[in-house]
């Protein structure tokens, strides 16, 4: 299995382009089932979960076609046509692999009256439980059945009716879900307390290029006037600005200077406020940021909330960053309760971070050591990488298959910036 390795020490420095967000191209591709005319997406980013996605929308009847992919580009245009669907059916198989794929619940079912999804079950990172993704769509008139680990979701007389939901706590999954089986409902629908991560806006305003009528978007209460059929659209990806904050920490923790292209700024509110509390002078254009490292990072106290509060995914990449930092930090995860997994490996490269409950206090070090480490989850694989970009010697990062769910060429950013990084495989 390949790994990457990193000899830390090098201050980065440098122009680095940021993908297509990953989380918004998952909700974005299954709209593609609601029409059967085609969506084309750009700035699709290259990843394996997007190619996943692409094998779901395959089995399910889809054709998925990628344009202008040279090598040295980043991110895709894929063209997804449902003309017609085969199968109504999410089998455990991929589902287990790819929590995003309950997301095609909601879009089969709008189009074709039922449907079959796997229930996906927990992950490394904690319970990612449902339930609030099928009490949104029983609101719009679902009815539901669970058996042998499957939902299985009918509209009767073939068509979901609309209704209200209030969301009892903010969910992004049940907010994509229910929007996306919304907007072909025969009557209207309000959600209240939605989610209003920047990815859910960018759904919807793809659904509304396809012809929804969905108003309130990036608010708490989203109105959808259920129409009888969407058309297709082209859409192009936002920025991802999970990654684009991940590669901010990577040049703050090095004491770097680096100007991220390709982002805006508006998304990534929390995470440039939590930049600038440490001392990182950033400097926003209007699709660029620049981040410099002042000479000592200072320590935080971040809390992860919805939108617009510190986001989970960005949590991991503080820690690590924060380990170098002048005291003790305290960061508290409120949205999953094992999302601390990278904590241990952190700790084997010299770290010392103390984990009580939700909580975790993080003592800034002079020295991290490189080492063998290995993540169990996305965003956590991305906490070695920039603990391993300053740390004495090499870190050698295994089951780097959880960074290419998510980091598009991700060596190779780095290493365009300045990084001693690469990529081996076992033989
Ligand atoms: C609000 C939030 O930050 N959501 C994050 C969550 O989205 P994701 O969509 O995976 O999770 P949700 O937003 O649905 O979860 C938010 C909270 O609601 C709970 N819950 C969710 C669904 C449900 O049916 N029942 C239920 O109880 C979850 O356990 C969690 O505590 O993980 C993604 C991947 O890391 C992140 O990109 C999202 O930013
Ligand atoms: C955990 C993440 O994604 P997923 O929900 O696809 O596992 C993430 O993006 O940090």
């Amino acid at each position: 299995m390949d790994r990457i390795l990193i000899r830390g020490g090098n201050r980065l420095s440098g122009t680095l382009p940021i993908s297509g967000a990953k989380n918004a191209a998952l909700t974005l591709m299954p709209c593609a089932i609601l029409t059967d005319e085609p969506l084309t997406l750009r700035n699709l980013p290259r990843l394996a979960d997007v190619d996943g996605f692409g094998h779901l929308l395959n089995q399910l009847g889809a054709s998925t076609r990628i344009e202008g992919s040279r090598p040295d580009e980043f991110g895709r245009v894929m063209t997804i046509r449902a003309g017609q669907l085969t199968s109504a059916e999410a089998p455990y198989d991929i589902v287990r692999k790819m929590r995003a794929s309950i997301l095609v619940l909601g879009p089969i079912l709008a189009r074709a009256g039922e449907a079959r999804v796997s229930l996906p079950g927990g992950c490394a990172i904690g319970n990612r439980p449902i339930d609030l993704h099928l009490k949104a769509l029983e609101a719009i008139g679902a009815k539901l059945e669970m058996s042998a680990g499957y939902v299985t979701a009918s509209a009767p007389g073939g068509r979901l009716s609309g209704g209200v939901y209030r969301f009892p706590v903010v969910s992004v999954g049940a907010t994509e879900n229910v929007v996306m089986a919304a907007v072909t409902a025969s009557g209207p629908t309000r959600i209240e307390n939605a989610a209003r991560e920047p990815e859910i806006v960018d759904l919807c305003r793809c659904l509304v290029a396809m012809g929804a009528q969905i108003q309130g978007i990036g608010t708490e209460t989203l109105e959808i006037e259920g129409v009888s059929e969407l058309h297709g659209a082209t859409y192009s990806v936002m920025p991802d600005r999970i990654e684009a904050g991940s590669y901010a920490c990577a040049a703050a923790i090095t004491g770097g200077d680096v100007t991220l292209t390709n982002i805006g700024t508006d998304e990534m509110g929390a995470t440039l406020a939590a930049l600038r509390e440490a001392g990182v002078e950033v400097e926003t254009a209007r699709n660029t940021i620049r981040v410099a490292a002042p000479n000592k990072l200072r320590p935080l106290n971040i809390t992860t909330a919805p939108f617009p509060g510190f986001a989970t995914d960005m949590q991991a990449q503080f820690m690590a960053m924060l380990c170098k930092a002048e005291g003790a930090s305290v960061l508290t995860e409120t949205i999953f309760e094992n999302r601390y997994m990278h904590v241990p490996e952190l700790a084997r490269m010299g770290a010392d971070i103390q984990v009580r409950g939700r909580t975790a206090v993080v003592q800034g070090v002079d020295r991290l050591v490189g080492a063998p480490v290995m993540a169990t989850d996305l965003r956590a694989s991305m906490s070695l990488i920039i603990a391993g970009l300053v740390a004495d010697g090499e870190t050698q990062v295994s089951r780097i298959y959880h960074l290419d769910r998510g980091y598009e060429r991700l060596e190779e950013k780095l290493s365009a910036v300045g990084a001693d990084i690469e990529r081996v495989g076992d033989g």
